[in-house]
């Protein structure tokens, strides 16, 4: 850290940055602490309610920061997910949950949607998920193209709600 103050044009050892370092590594901590957990951990089948019918988290919030500038990104995810057949599901905490933990990595928003989007397919074995993601870049606002205000949206499609009726129907619910 001390090394890209100075990099910068800085003098480290002045009284304003001297804990900067330190700091920056506990924060840093915070910020990445998704490396340090398999955030698909947090789901659990626990709920036994028979219910196989369709389950959407919307407006998620959700802070990340993209590998390329390690600067931050920000904005909503939707989760929408069908359980499977045995009809157990999971809290709905834990959705959030799975977003902070993937989020909270050097990462590509791409790869956040498509994350959550398999870990709700592989632990949970849900039928189908829909996984909607819109954010902005600082590296798009603050610097570069210089483009505040502009958003991206991906998102990742498995199983059933890759059916264009269920699909439709989770869009509409999530915009609703
Ligand atoms: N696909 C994708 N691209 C991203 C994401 N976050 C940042 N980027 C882009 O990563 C690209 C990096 O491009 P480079 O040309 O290597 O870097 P750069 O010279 O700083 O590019 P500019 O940002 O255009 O100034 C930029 O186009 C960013 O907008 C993300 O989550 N997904
Ligand atoms: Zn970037």
């Amino acid at each position: 850290m001390r090394a890209l103050l100075r990099a910068v044009g800085e003098n480290p050892e002045r009284d304003g940055l001297v804990d900067t370092p330190a700091r920056m590594a506990r924060s840093f901590k915070e910020i990445f602490s998704g490396l340090r957990q398999d955030p698909a951990d947090a789901l659990e089948a626990k709920f036994d309610i028979g219910h196989q019918e369709m389950i959407i988290v919307k407006d998620i919030p959700f802070y990340s920061t993209c590998e390329h500038h390690l600067l931050p990104f920000h904005g909503h995810a939707h989760v929408a997910y069908i359980p499977n057949a045995d009809g157990k599901v999971t809290g709905l905490s834990k959705i959030a949950r799975l977003v902070d933990g993937y989020a909270r990595r050097p990462q590509v928003q791409e790869r956040i949607a498509t994350q959550v989007a398999e870990a709700l397919e592989s632990r949970l074995g849900a039928r189908g998920v829909l996984v909607v993601i819109e954010a902005e870049h600082m590296c798009m606002s603050m610097r570069g193209v210089n483009k505040p205000g502009s958003r991206t949206v991906t998102s990742a499609v498995r199983g059933v709600l890759r059916n264009q009726a269920t699909r439709s129907e989770a869009l509409s619910l999530i915009q609703g």
